[in-house]
């Protein structure tokens, strides 16, 4: 069984001091969950969020990080410095990142290498455009992204990862997929991975949704086969929101 993992993807958002009134306020409305909760912040205050969520069920993750070990990359932040943090997870290749920073596959299935590699948990995202979708190729599209990603991860590895699908085209615009065909995407990158690795893999790597998913739409994506949870932007933010995402 996949443990459904619902993860807030606070993007450029909220202060140390927001952070740990939110955590303060949702820690206990949410400790009863057999939903893994996570929340992925900035930078500034990924080391007061961890101390916060001490002895909670909340995980923290990051938003990004670089694929060497160290070096001269100003401004960049590297795995080993968010495993001193003991961070759980990191977000990869986030569609933002993509068009505004450079990410490419490449970049994707490094930083995916260098996670794993300190043990820290890679939310790879992956989604196709408008146009994409309009000119029938978000298939493709995924199925593109997924294989890079994946590229030299061994099996063991790759059991690991979580997936976030999130079209483009429903990123903080309200629109989101329906979530028969939310699903149907998910099932198709699951039969991706089988293809690259073995059944095996592809039953316990987890995918989630994301997209405008907020607490009224949540329990219906949650509800499709295949979805193993939500990457939450926008309702992230406000606490009594994110209480009701993870109580979906
Ligand atoms: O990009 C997203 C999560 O990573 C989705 O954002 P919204 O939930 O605001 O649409």
């Amino acid at each position: 069984m996949r443990k459904p993992i619902i993860a807030g993807n606070w993007k450029m958002h909220k202060t140390i001091n927001e952070a740990l009134q939110f955590i303060d306020e949702v820690k206990d409305k949410i400790k009863n969950t057999d939903v893994e909760a996570v929340i992925c912040a900035p930078f500034t205050m990924l080391y007061e969020m961890k101390k916060a969520t001490k002895g909670t069920n909340i995980k923290i993750g990051a938003q990004n990080m670089h694929f060497e070990e160290s070096g001269a990359f100003t401004g960049e932040v590297s795995a080993l410095m968010l495993k001193e943090l003991e961070i759980d997870y990191v977000i990869i290749g986030h569609s933002e990142r993509r068009q505004y920073f450079n990410e490419t596959d490449e970049t994707v299935n490094k930083k995916v290498i260098k996670a794993l590699e300190h043990g820290i948990i890679p939310i790879v995202c992956v989604g196709e455009t408008l146009q994409e979708r309009e000119e029938d190729k978000t298939k493709n599209v995924v199925k593109d992204q997924v294989k890079a990603a994946f590229e030299n991860v061994s099996s063991e590895d790759a059991k690991k990862v979580v997936i976030a699908y999130e079209p483009i085209w429903a990123i903080g615009t309200g629109k989101t997929a329906s979530s028969k065909d939310a699903n149907d995407v998910i099932s198709y990158i699951r039969e991706v991975i089988k293809d690259i690795y073995s059944e095996d893999v592809s039953e316990e790597v987890r995918i989630q949704y994301g997209g405008s998913v907020k607490p009224s739409n949540v329990e219906e994506i949650m509800n499709e086969e295949d979805i193993d949870g939500a990457l939450v932007g926008g309702a992230s933010l406000n606490p009594a929101d994110y209480v009701e995402l993870v109580n979906f």
